[in-house]
């Protein structure tokens, strides 16, 4: 059994790191929108990508492993078949996606379910809350079309109601500096940058070293890697498509949220 004293430090060194982690990311992403919107964007695209390895190994049943060429193929044919939908039906899909991800979000995120949700509703809300305009207009972009305004209204209340939750999380806890670094971000970053910063800091970045943990750094590596680095490469060139005009942004934004999806629902959902 670990010693008062030991177990002390080790809370204590977990967090320092924490609130290192939190403000360092927080402070590049705060420098990134200094330089401009397109750093802004592109950093907001990085964090993403670097949050994709959390759900690139098969991590069902107690164990690690890479994914099968079978279940990557699997894959990525129900993410297609999801991007299809969306592109048929896209604020449903939109609608549909931003609530599977906030049931996602608070599976994963430290803390009592009050913090929880406070981030959850933070990271799919806060920039509607703080940024309405900017944020409809990003997903007007995203899906090739207005966004009605009762459905941002009800966006922002999900927001407000994030923020609730995080003051009252904060009055009982008040070093929840990931909860701090995300408030602050949806209220001050751009939409993407704040919503990517969110995701990589309360989600992907958690999820990613509780698997190391478990299992140690080079098996998370080993059984990632093969999944992630083809994701990433294949994301990279979806955006390079993008921005060389070869492939409209609704159709890329389609396959973003297709490819995320299958990633959320093979998660115990009823959690
Ligand atoms: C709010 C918001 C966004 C939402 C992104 C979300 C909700 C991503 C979810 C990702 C998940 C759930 C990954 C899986 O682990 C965008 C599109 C960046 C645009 C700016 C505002």
């Amino acid at each position: 059994m670990a010693s008062a004293p030991a177990d002390h430090d080790r809370r204590l060194r977990a967090f320092g790191r924490g609130a290192a982690l939190s403000f360092g990311l927080l402070s590049l992403a705060a420098l990134a929108q200094l330089a401009g919107t397109g750093a802004a964007i592109a950093l907001g695209i990085g964090f993403f990508l670097a949050g994709f390895a959390h759900g690139a190994a098969e991590h069902q049943s107690g164990t690690l492993r890479a994914f099968r060429l079978l279940d990557a193929a699997a894959y990525v044919l129900a993410g297609l078949a999801v991007a299809a939908l969306f592109l048929a039906m896209p604020l449903a899909g939109l609608t549909l996606f931003l609530l599977l991800s906030a049931w996602h979000f608070q599976h994963s995120a430290g803390g009592d379910r009050l913090a929880r949700w406070a981030y959850a509703l933070t990271a799919v809300g806060g920039s509607a809350l703080w940024q309405g305009e900017a944020t409809a207009e990003i997903f007007a972009a995203l899906l090739g079309q207005p966004i009605p305004q009762p459905w941002m209204l009800v966006l922002a209340v999900a927001g407000g109601a994030g923020l609730v939750l995080a003051i009252a999380a904060l009055g009982r806890r008040p070093h929840g500096w990931s909860l701090i670094a995300c408030v602050a971000a949806t209220a001050l970053l751009h939409p993407v940058l704040a919503t990517g910063l969110a995701f990589f800091l309360g989600h992907a970045w958690p999820m990613q070293h509780a698997q190391a943990r478990r299992f140690g750094w080079s098996e998370v590596i080993r059984a990632a890697a093969p999944t992630a680095i083809p994701a990433m490469l294949g994301a990279l060139a979806i955006a390079a498509f993008v921005l060389v005009g070869i492939l409209p942004l609704v159709w890329a934004a389609a396959l973003a949220f297709g490819m995320a999806t299958p990633h959320i629902l093979t998660e115990r959902l009823e959690r």
